[in-house]
């Protein structure tokens, strides 16, 4: 029996940095969903765990212990045959890694029968696996380990832009100039305008964008073309970049901005995308 999980791209449509613990992680306050683009990772039972990687954006990607599947793998105590299909760009702020582990934890869950682990137990594999596993829209706080289900998500269309420059997450918290910056209000608006939503988003931030912009200056570029786009309602960098994301409210012009970006920026990675809007299964 094989059993096959969706990891979809992690997008953190608000990331606000509250405070920093005394250990050097950062506190949050983000609102994140997960969208249509993603990776596929297969689980078979086996002798002892083995992973390949295969896909558009397999190259570089570790197959050893450092990869966070295995690392899920090793945390349950099941060895599987295990397939990771990669879609998704590495160290691009949409959770690439973090995703793939959750998915693999619900795959070798559902396939041996087990409980899923401990959020400790989560965070211990990254900050954004916790908020990856039920992978559905949700405000995320502390350091990644509280995940609040929010509901009425507004599937609309997307473009995700990726320069093809890789930022580690690190040093990116570590640049950032102010560590006590306000959160979200308390009270989302009504979702389901989606005018409204959009217009809300935009009095919010992602506090990383800046530093990481400091240390790859091509993703202010892409701000400025998907802000240009003709429709765009919202654009902003995901986690610690590079990817950034531009909100539209209709296919059809989303598709022509789509076609233009992709014309004018051949090497960048452009992506059609949109919200699951719906649990995982
Ligand atoms: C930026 C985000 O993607 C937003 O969703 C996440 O907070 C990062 O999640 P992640 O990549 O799973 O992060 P981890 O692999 O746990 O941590 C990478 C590095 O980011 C920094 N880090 C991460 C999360 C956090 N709340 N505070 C931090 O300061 C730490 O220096 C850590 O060594
Ligand atoms: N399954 C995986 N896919 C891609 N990279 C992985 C995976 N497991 C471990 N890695 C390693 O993790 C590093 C960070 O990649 P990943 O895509 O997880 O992070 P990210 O884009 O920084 O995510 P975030 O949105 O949390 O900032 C990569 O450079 C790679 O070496």
């Amino acid at each position: 029996m094989t059993v096959e999980a969706f990891a979809p791209a992690k997008i953190n449509l608000t990331l606000h940095v509250t405070d920093q613990r005394s250990d050097g992680y950062h506190l949050l306050d983000s609102l994140v969903t997960f969208v249509d683009v993603g990776d596929a990772v297969t689980v078979e039972k086996a002798e002892k765990s083995t992973l390949t990687v295969t896909g558009p954006m397999a190259a570089g990607v570790p197959t050893d212990s450092r990869n966070l599947v295995l690392r899920a793998a090793e945390m349950l105590g099941v060895p599987a045959k295990i397939t990771l299909n990669k879609h998704l760009p590495a160290a691009a702020g949409i959770g690439g890694g973090s995703s793939d582990a959750a998915a693999a934890l619900r795959a070798l869950t559902t396939l041996y029968n087990l409980a899923l682990p401990s959020v400790s137990d989560l965070l211990s594999l990254g900050a954004d696996v916790p908020v990856c596993v039920p992978a559905t829209l949700a405000r995320m706080t502390g350091i990644g380990e509280q995940v609040a289900p929010v509901v009425n998500e507004p599937v609309w269309p997307m473009i995700l832009i990726n320069p093809r420059v890789s930022v580690p997450t690190g040093p990116v918290f570590q640049a950032l100039p102010s560590k006590n910056n306000p959160p979200m209000p308390e009270d989302f608006p009504d979702w389901k305008d989606w005018d409204t939503a959009a217009a809300w988003l935009t009095t919010q931030r992602n506090d990383l964008e800046a530093p990481a912009i400091g240390a790859q200056p091509s993703i202010g570029q892409v701000l400025t073309e998907l802000h240009d786009s003709k429709g765009c309602a919202l654009a902003r960098m995901s986690g610690s970049g590079a990817t950034c994301f531009g909100i539209y409210f209709d296919d059809d012009i989303r598709d022509r901005a789509l076609k233009k970006l992709r014309g004018d920026f051949p090497n960048w990675w452009i992506m059609p995308t949109r919200p699951l809007g719906h649990p995982m299964a």
